[in-house]
């Protein structure tokens, strides 16, 4: 039997019970020997109810199942101090809790079970969102100091209808801008119609972007519109402006410039009210210092320019993207997980991010994947952050890059540097191309 009850029932219980966090205590079966009053009102379950069951029927903790905190703690004989988890209430409600699990001793100092306290995170949770709620604008997550500046001015720009341009390194959240923009803008009703500019080889650009006439050339069987046509009362985003020719470039200028354009094969302009936003992952002004973009388009775009600070400035932001990633493929997924593990949150903070809010949704997606728990723990994540010996075989990253600029190179060489050329022999993407030939300095 337990000791507790025995010699001074009374004054140890009163104690227990004037505690505000929660506290039971087991025996070396697991099974309950004292829930105290608030581990009563926090699980819902009645002190009569709870003694004398195994723990986890009671708890249903997150990590009864193969991480229970108490096992590590007769084996370490070490406390487990402030493990958030979640527990299943009575009411079928999980709720989170911060979990402090140690040894119970008793007077001869042999080990008689374990004795956990615990408290109700509900409320700071609640807390939490509402916060989060003030970090958000539409559907864009940030705390960070200069993306904060950004939510601020962001209903201004949406109102006015002058063109954006919108600078960040790739999968900083540039479309989600440009569409929180167009959302809060007088043209919101109307259309949002991105175009991938560094997809549209020089031929195509004009018949993409103004359309054409029936018999505008061999193929024009009938009329076609245009992204402009498309984007009649509403937003275009000009994705990666940076990636166009200077030929395209002093097309786009007098559509800017005039708002009037002629699809192929017709000689009456088109008057387009489009709003125009512009997006690039390229430094746009050094780019007209070298020449390769014009100056007079540059600022023609440039009237109000937002930079998207890439992740790895603004780590404050990885857990709550986490957090909305999490619950946007809970809903997606039909799953319920419910958070990352300390240890894999921290690999998370810890990596560099190049591939930026884009590569984090992709982890966490192939976290989502690989996890049949609720946390997602390290072993879940993608390889690059497992430990070294649990990778399989493969060549070192360092050998790989060499091997892949070396292939890029010599494609290249053999297509007389025709970046189109060397893209499709390759079977990437032109602008997948460019930016390899930056990342990886092939020249
Ligand atoms: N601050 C953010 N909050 C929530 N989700 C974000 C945020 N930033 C980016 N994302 C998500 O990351 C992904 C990439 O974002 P987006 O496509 O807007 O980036 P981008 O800068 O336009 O990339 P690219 O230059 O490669 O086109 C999207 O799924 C987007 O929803």
């Amino acid at each position: 039997m337990f000791e507790l009850d025995k010699p001074f029932p009374r004054l140890y219980r009163s104690i227990l019970d004037s505690i505000a966090d929660g506290v039971y205590t087991v025996d070396l079966n697991w099974r309950v020997t004292s829930f105290n009053k608030a581990a009563e009102r926090i699980t819902g379950i009645s002190n009569e109810e709870a003694i004398g069951r195994k723990c986890f029927e009671v708890l249903r903790s997150s990590m009864c199942e193969d991480q229970c905190t108490l096992k590590q703690v007769m084996e370490d004989r070490k406390t487990v101090p402030n493990r958030p988890i979640y527990i299943i209430r009575a009411d079928q409600k999980q709720i989170p809790i911060n979990m402090t699990t140690g040894i119970l001793r008793n007077a001869e100092n042999r080990i008689i079970g374990g004795v956990m306290s615990f408290r109700d995170l509900s409320d700071i949770n609640t807390l939490h969102k509402e916060l989060q709620k003030q970090h958000t604008f539409e559907d864009i997550i940030s705390k960070n100091k200069q993306m904060q500046k950004i939510f601020a001015i962001l209903p201004q720009i949406a109102q006015s209808r002058s063109t954006v341009l919108i600078e960040g390194e790739s999968g900083t959240g540039k479309e989600l801008v440009a569409r929180a923009i167009h959302n809060s803008s007088f043209q919101a009703k109307g259309p949002f119609v991105a175009v991938n500019c560094s997809a549209l080889p020089d031929n195509l650009f004009e018949s993409e972007l103004f359309g054409y006439k029936v018999g505008a050339f061999t193929d024009a069987k009938k009329d076609k519109p245009g992204r402009f046509d498309q984007a009649h009362k509403g937003t275009i985003l000009l994705d990666e402006i940076g990636d166009i020719s200077l030929a395209v470039q002093a097309k786009l200028l007098r559509v800017l410039e005039q708002k009037v354009y002629e699809p192929l094969g017709s000689v009456e302009p088109v008057r387009t009210n489009a709003r125009v936003i512009a997006a690039t992952h390229h430094n746009l002004y050094q780019m007209v210092q070298n020449g390769n973009f014009r100056e007079d388009l540059y600022y023609r775009i440039n009237i109000v320019r937002l930079v998207l600070p890439p992740l790895r400035n603004r780590k404050e932001d990885i857990p709550s993207l986490i957090d909305h990633f999490i619950e946007r493929f809970n809903v997606l997924n039909g799953k319920e997980i419910l958070g990352v593990s300390q240890e894999a949150l921290a690999l998370l903070m810890l990596y560099d991010w190049q591939g930026n809010v884009r590569e984090l949704e992709n982890a966490i997606e192939h976290a989502f994947v690989m996890c049949r728990e609720k946390l997602i723990r390290r072993e879940h994540l993608p390889e690059r952050f497992l430990p070294l010996d649990k990778k399989i075989k493969d060549p070192p990253s360092r050998v790989l890059k060499d091997i892949e600029k070396e292939a890029i190179t010599q494609a290249l060489e053999r297509n007389q540097w025709n970046k189109s050329k060397t893209a499709r022999e390759l079977g990437i993407h032109k602008n997948t191309l460019r930016r390899k030939i930056i990342r990886f300095n092939v020249s």
